[in-house]
């Protein structure tokens, strides 16, 4: 008999927990003022039923991703490496959409966005335990959760945050409030800058004590939300989290990741340590390669990957070896971008949340809310 509810660990696929093929929708918000017409429209809902596949992708994508994180919430805990937490999360994610990406093209059909962020306390974003990384979580550590999936290149980026001394709540409270004000302000024709002066706002009314010293929390002004296209997670708009004068407005049909960062240090982060994030340049123009082995990963990384985020540990599941030399070469060819891991200064926290929206001809719809955030 086929299942109806999910294991732990999971592993019951989605389309089996929803068999006629309709997914849960997100959080819809009816848009205001001028556009509230759009609720309503003809056009606009003709509009939206010929983007049918795109919403049922999104919205198989989330489901995905909610089962997953809810999930790895009880899962991580201090004493668990961070090589366990990713294994569980992308293993779960493969799982719940289906595909276990190891043949061929398969993990361009569906499975993770782009690597599971898994950073630690003053590291705020885009790291990824290499092959051999022994780090162990600790109690008093804050660790950002930023889980991508995938159908048929609809990307769900959305992240969390989980600390273990309450001392932190008032940072992670910060940071969810902040992200859910920028949620709230975004919709057609939302000026970027604007959007970032309200979650500024929001994120600066916080402050936390730590070890009676008490800091304000400041958002991360060179970190940004952005606009998610089809395999591309990150497009043309960004959507800062400080006041700016950016007029440049939100339109129909764009995707949009809203993500803020609240920190206790200097709210600046820099590029610091090894690299695990990297991703093939949509722009990457042809060029003779003269390194065999950087010809041969290319080959694998159009195969497996496009232009989705992918970390060494895909590499390595997928059987490469000796890689690192044509990596670096492809990078400095400009044909790979990487990604290191972004970071404030040295001893403070960072926090942050992440919702995918779907800025829909009739509706604004929050495709990644769940009832954990
Ligand atoms: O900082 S970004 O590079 C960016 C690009 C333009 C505006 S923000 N980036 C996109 C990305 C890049 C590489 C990845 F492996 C995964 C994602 C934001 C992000 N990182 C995690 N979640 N969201
Ligand atoms: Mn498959
Ligand atoms: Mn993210
Ligand atoms: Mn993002």
């Amino acid at each position: 008999k086929a299942p109806t509810a999910q294991s732990d660990p999971p592993r019951v696929l989605i389309s089996q927990l929803f068999p006629n093929g309709t997914y849960p929708a997100g959080q819809e918000v009816e848009y205001v003022n001028e556009n509230s017409y759009r609720t309503t429209s003809e056009e606009k809902r003709h509009l939206d039923n010929i983007n049918s596949e795109f919403l049922t992708d999104y919205r198989h994508a989330a489901e995905a991703h909610r089962q997953t994180r809810q999930w790895a919430q009880k899962f991580i805990q201090p004493g668990k490496t961070l090589t366990e937490v990713a294994d569980g999360i992308e293993d779960s994610v493969r799982a719940l959409v289906g595909h276990q990406g190891l043949e061929e093209g398969d993990g361009l059909k569906a499975g993770m966005g782009f690597p599971t962020g898994l950073s630690i306390n003053h590291c705020a974003a885009h790291y990824n335990p290499n092959a051999g990384n022994k780090t162990v979580l600790q109690q008093d550590d804050v660790l950002k959760v930023d889980i991508g999936v995938h159908v048929n290149g609809r990307i769900v980026d959305s992240a969390f945050t989980l600390a273990w001394n309450p001392r932190y709540d008032p940072l992670l409270e910060a940071v969810k409030a902040a992200t859910n004000a920028g949620v709230k302000e975004a919709g057609i024709d939302a000026r970027l800058g604007e959007i970032g002066g309200v979650i500024q706002e929001v994120m600066e009314s916080y402050e936390v004590e730590l070890n009676g010293t008490t800091y304000p929390v400041k958002s991360i002004r060179n970190l940004n939300g952005h606009t998610i296209n089809h395999y591309s997670i990150h497009g043309s708009k960004s959507v800062p989290i400080v006041k700016t004068n950016d007029q440049t407005k939100m339109e129909e049909g764009d995707v949009f990741a809203i993500e803020t960062f609240g920190s206790t240090g200097n709210g600046y982060v820099h590029e610091e340590g090894e690299v695990s994030h990297y991703a093939k340049r949509g722009d990457a123009q042809k060029v003779d390669l003269r390194i065999s082995s950087a010809k041969s990963l290319l080959n694998v990384i159009n195969k497996n990957f496009g232009t989705l985020p992918f970390c060494r540990r895909y590499l390595d599941r997928l059987g490469q070896e000796k890689y690192l030399l044509g990596l670096n070469n492809l990078v400095a060819n400009g044909i790979v971008e990487s990604y290191p891991p972004l970071v404030d200064k040295k001893g403070s926290y960072t926090a942050q949340y992440e919702h995918t929206i779907l800025i829909r001809p009739t509706v604004k719809e929050v495709i990644s809310r769940g009832d954990d955030y």
